[in-house]
This record gives C-alpha cells, structure tokens and sequence, in this order.
C-alpha cells in the first residue's frame, strides 16, 4: 500500500509534535523510524493508524485518509510499548478479538508463536509480565499480517534472547511475504541491519529520508598518517576518530571516491553506528 504523508501537523496544546512533515513510502519495505525522545515518532504513528486527526495536512493510504475508516483500518495494525489490550481480557480472548478483526489473520502463525514464546492463553492479560505482553503484542503485529504494521518500541520487557527472537521471526515472515513494516526504536545496534530504508524525525521535522544502502555506500573510514588524514577530512563530516602511533582512522560520511583517490586506505563503516551517528546528530 502506499503512504503518502502530506504537509502534516500536529499541535498539542502548544506543543508542536509533528511541524509540516511530507514524505511517501511507495511500497512494501521495512522502514525505520528514528528520532530522539519527543521527535514525533509516536505521533506520526498514531495519525497513519487512524487514531488521531492531523492539526493541518492529511495522510493517504492509497489515497484514503484512515481515520474512522474501517476498510482502511483493516490493513493497519499498530503495536506500541505496553498497553495494548484491556487488562480483564484472557490471552485467548485478545487474539480471539485480532483474529475476528484483521481480514488478513494468520492463525497457524499465531499458534506457533504462543509456543514460541510460551503464552499461557488463559492468563489475564493484567496478571503477564511485561516481557510476557510484548510477546502478545509481537505476536498480534506478525500474525495480523496487516498490509502495514507499525511496532512502537514493542519490546518492553523482553531480554534479549526473546527480542532476537521476534527480529528473526520477522525477517523470516517479511522474506516470506513482503508488507510494509515500519519500526521505531531506540536500540539501533540491534534492529538498523533489517531496515530498507531509514526515516529520521527531529523536533517535528523529517530530517533524513534514505535507503540504508545508499547510506552504506556514504560511509566509510579511511585510514593513514595523521597528517594525511587530518587534511583529507577537513571540511568534511566526521563521525568519529581516533589516533595511535602516528596513524589516525576517521570515520567519514561522504562521498567515498574521495577518499579513494586520495590515496588513503578505505573500509566500509559498520552501517548501526552510522545510524547511531545520524539520529544522534539530526537530534541534536
Ligand atoms: N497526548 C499528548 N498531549 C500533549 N503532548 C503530547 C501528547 N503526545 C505527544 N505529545 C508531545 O508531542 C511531542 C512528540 O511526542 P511523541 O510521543 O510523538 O514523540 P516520540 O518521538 O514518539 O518520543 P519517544 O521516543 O520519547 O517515544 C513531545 O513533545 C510530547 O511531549
């Protein structure tokens, strides 16, 4: 489905969280969503799941607005931190409710993830650990298969055995099946190598919109004498260096031709800390 954001706003009492934002996401791809704390990322998700009216501008999915659009609502299925089902419900009744409501529902997937994750089905959902219910949320997320699923930092509590689970898991099920799956998250290192493609929200702005490899092929470390390395990187935008006898190593985003024919030796540049970089940047 395509998704085309349109000049969108949100105020909030005075609080700007979304400013003026456009951008398109044509096709199916997993999308990153970053951004430092209050950038918008929530917001943004809320408003393409039809929860929320944009103050000014619309989304359109495949040219509809979603809010109180039930056809529409079908293929969204949004998974946050916590909080994603009422608490006096049973586990078996909340994917009872998921199964009933997405046209798209896949049981036998479902089934095998409760196993996976060792849901108990008639627990309450206010009696699972937090871990237990960000497994539900994955499990509801990956077994909607909604044409667009949208995970908002959906791993409180897991440890990190279970989150490289859940990465695993939807790799495997978006290799099977393309769908536009968009993630935002705070812990880069772990997920930025399944991104496609890498959106960047700062202070309600979209500062960076990029596929992950053409950021790939923009970063680089070059490496020799400090000297020659100190005058090759002026000017241009250094992530990081560090020196040791007599030879320096810069970590570079640019145009790595550069470096090339200057002579120096050149490496590709672990694409985690770039992104690490850039939202830390774009944030700041
Ligand atoms: N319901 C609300 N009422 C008032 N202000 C809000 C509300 N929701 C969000 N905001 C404000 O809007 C801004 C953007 O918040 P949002 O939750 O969209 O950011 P975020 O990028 O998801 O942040 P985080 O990474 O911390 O979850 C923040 O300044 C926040 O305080």
């Amino acid at each position: 489905m395509k998704i085309e954001v349109n000049g969108v706003s949100k105020t909030y009492k005075g609080t700007k969280a979304l400013d003026h934002v456009s951008f398109t996401l044509p096709e199916p791809k997993i999308y990153g969503l970053l951004g430092r704390n209050g950038a918008g990322k929530t917001t943004f998700m809320e408003i393409l799941s039809g929860h929320i009216l944009a103050t000014e501008g619309e989304i359109l999915i495949d040219g509809e607005n979603p809010f109180d659009n039930q056809r529409l609502t079908e293929s969204i299925c949004l998974i946050t931190e916590g909080n994603n089902f009422k608490k006096d419900l049973k586990v078996k009744h909340v994917l009872n409710i998921y199964a009933y409501f997405y046209p798209t529902w896949d049981q036998e997937l479902a089934d095998e993830l409760i196993k996976e994750y060792k849901l108990n089905l008639n627990a309450k959902i206010k009696a699972l650990s937090k871990g237990m219910s960000s497994a539900l949320g994955i499990i509801v997320g990956m077994a909607s298969k909604a044409p667009i699923t949208i995970f908002d930092e959906p791993y409180i509590g897991l440890d990190a055995a279970a989150r490289k689970k859940f990465y695993d898991i939807l790799l495997e099920e978006y290799e099977a099946e393309k769908r536009t799956i968009i993630f935002s998250t705070h812990l880069i290192d772990e997920v930025s190598l399944m991104f496609e493609e890498v959106l960047i929200l700062q202070d309600g702005r979209l500062a960076l919109q990029e596929e992950t490899d053409t950021l790939r092929d923009h970063a680089y470390a070059v490496s020799g004498p400090t000297a020659d390395v100190e005058q090759f990187v002026m000017g241009k935008e250094v992530i990081q260096s560090k020196q040791l006898a007599g030879m320096m190593t810069a970590y570079v985003y640019g145009n790595v031709q550069q470096a090339k024919s200057a002579g120096l030796t050149v490496e590709g540049l672990p694409i985690q800390e770039l992104m690490i970089y850039l939202t830390e940047k774009k944030g700041a």
